[in-house]
């Protein structure tokens, strides 16, 4: 299998945080959104130096969010809530790299994504819920059969460890890579470092994937 973009989201200590960069994810993501059981409330007195930092915001508004951008040095904003093209050809415009969720649940969800080209360096496919993310359920990835966009996009919602063989049954010319948040959580905002590199192991390597 090609080598995915592994992204781990939610995360809020310091010692976790360098835990879980040592074992060579590529992004690592910090929920701004105060909603959230994993929002980020104060700055870690560690931060990620070889992963690339993403910040998650929901529906926030522009001024925070280069706030954010600047204090925490991120390299992508992943906005995950109603935000509209023209908002994000304004993030755009300031030099913002963009990685734009978007709910699925039925095949109709994807006729939104058109108005994105060009925008966004990502898009993230999640399952749709009230709280916008971070709900620990999977979507019927064969609905993202139909997107025939050029945007790469990142698989998510509900990714857990038992999700090795049908990530690696699914197979689609765009998917980049996966998210990984709720389901790897000893506390919301904690990661179960093991875990997640048993499964970062069979992602990788190979391995027989149990289930
Ligand atoms: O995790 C959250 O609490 C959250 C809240 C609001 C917006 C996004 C959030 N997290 C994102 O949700 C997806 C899926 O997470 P899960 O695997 O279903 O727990 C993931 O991309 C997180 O970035």
């Amino acid at each position: 299998m090609a080598s995915l973009i592994i992204k781990v989201c939610g995360m809020t200590e310091a010692e976790n945080i360098r835990n879980v960069e040592q074992l060579d994810v590529d992004m690592i993501g910090f929920i701004f959104y105060p909603k959230s059981p994993r929002c980020l409330c104060e700055m870690p007195a560690y931060l990620p130096v070889h992963a690339k930092r993403v910040g998650v915001f929901v529906n926030e508004n522009k001024d925070d969010i280069l706030m954010y951008t600047d204090r925490f040095a991120l390299d992508y904003i992943q906005l995950h809530g109603n935000e509209s093209p023209e908002y994000c050809r304004s993030l755009c415009n300031n030099g913002l790299h963009l990685i734009k969720a978007f709910s699925i649940a039925h095949p109709k969800d994807l006729a939104a994504v058109s108005a994105y080209k060009g925008l966004c360096d990502y898009y993230l496919f999640d399952t749709k819920t009230p709280q916008y993310g971070g709900s620990g359920n999977q979507f019927d990835w064969n609905l993202l059969l139909r997107y025939t966009g050029m945007t790469p996009f990142l698989l998510s919602g509900g990714i857990n460890p038992y999700s090795v063989k049908a990530i690696r049954e699914f197979h689609h010319p765009k998917l980049a890579g996966i998210d990984i948040n709720s389901r790897f959580e000893t506390a919301p905002g904690k990661k179960d470092v093991e875990r997640i590199g048993k499964f970062l192991q069979e992602i990788r390597g190979g391995e027989p994937a149990g289930k």
